[in-house]
């Protein structure tokens, strides 16, 4: 559905995008998963035909897109990192000026903002003004006003940003919603929780490259490390951490302060496999964590440092 080859854009002396590769299938909800400037924003405003690239090609539903691809961008919902509604509109007027940019028969707008309306739960403040509207309203005005025209492929460029936990989740259902309805979504974020909770897959970038790609489970089966077990209040003596050690997936271990930390390959049976070795073998122990990677571990394994840098 959406082609990106090699693009590279420049800022100067910038390199915000470096032979930039993706491509994105129809219906899934992928994920544009970066830290703080490694180029999602400009990725996306290079896909819109708003900013000019350097080098590269970019198809959208199997056409080049250029600035005057008005009928793809007709096809195209874009909610963006910065809310912008028009302050002496009410809410409904708002919404509806939007959808009027593609949709110009009245009744079947009106019907569409309606619909729109009752999607992000704004029954209720459909005459106010954005101005009166908490931070989460707004954010759901703003994403109303990027939906409501019912396009084929909706853009979020980090919809949640200081947004409330409630919000947020009312935020990523609707998005899983729209999907679940037909609609392709791409959506940026630096937040791994989200991306990991509702993409079907996800492109790790850093520095404008993709460095990893796939779902979250095949990025997850990338790292040697597939589970952490930590064990408190334990005893042990030498013999008992070389045969913890020498049962199956364990990668490495250490012991410090009666706490033992073992790192395992895979993420299958190893607690319950590690805590029957400890019963049989009679050593008693307090709390038991299991840690399972997350998307951040993938980061840190392949870039050596955090998402959230
Ligand atoms: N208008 C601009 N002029 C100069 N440099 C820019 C401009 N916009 C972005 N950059 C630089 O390009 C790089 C990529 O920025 P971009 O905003 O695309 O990243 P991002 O991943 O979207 O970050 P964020 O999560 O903070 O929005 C950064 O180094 C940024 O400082």
């Amino acid at each position: 559905m959406i082609h990106i080859e090699n693009l590279v854009k420049r800022y100067g002396d910038v390199l915000a995008l470096d032979h930039l590769n993706l491509a994105i299938k129809e219906g899934e909800i992928f994920g544009l998963l970066g830290p703080n400037g490694s180029g999602k924003t400009t990725a996306i405003n290079c896909l819109l035909a708003l900013l000019k690239y350097d080098k590269g090609d970019i198809t959208i539903f199997e056409k080049p897109m250029r600035v005057d691809s008005y009928d793809i961008k007709q096809e195209i919902g874009i909610v963006m990192q910065n809310v912008a509604v028009f302050e002496q509109m009410t809410v409904y007027e708002n919404i509806d000026y939007f959808c009027g940019l593609y949709v110009k028969d009245k009744t079947r707008r009106q019907k569409m903002v309606q619909e729109a309306i009752e999607f992000v739960g704004l029954s209720d403040y459909v005459k106010m003004f954005p101005k009166k509207l908490s931070g989460g309203l707004l954010r759901r005005l703003n994403i109303a006003c990027g939906i409501a025209h019912k396009p084929k492929l909706i853009i979020l460029d980090e919809p949640t940003v200081a947004v409330d936990p409630q919000s947020r989740n009312n935020i990523l259902e609707g998005i899983q919603e729209l999907n679940r309805q037909g609609t392709t979504v791409i959506y940026t974020s630096h937040y791994m929780e989200e991306v990991e909770q509702i993409c079907t897959r996800i492109a790790i970038i850093d520095h404008g490259r993709v460095i990893a790609e796939g779902s979250s489970e095949e990025l997850k089966s990338l790292l040697k490390v597939g589970e952490t077990i930590s064990i408190d209040d334990i005893v042990l003596e030498e013999s008992d951490l070389a045969a913890i050690h020498s049962l199956p997936h364990v990668l490495d271990l250490s012991y410090q302060g009666r706490t033992l930390m073992i790192r395992c390959t895979g993420s299958q049976h190893n607690l319950v496999r590690i805590l029957a070795h400890l019963q049989a073998q009679e050593i008693a122990f307090g709390r038991v964590l299991s840690e399972l990677p997350t998307l951040n571990d993938v980061f840190l394994e392949i870039t050596g440092k955090q998402l959230r840098d």
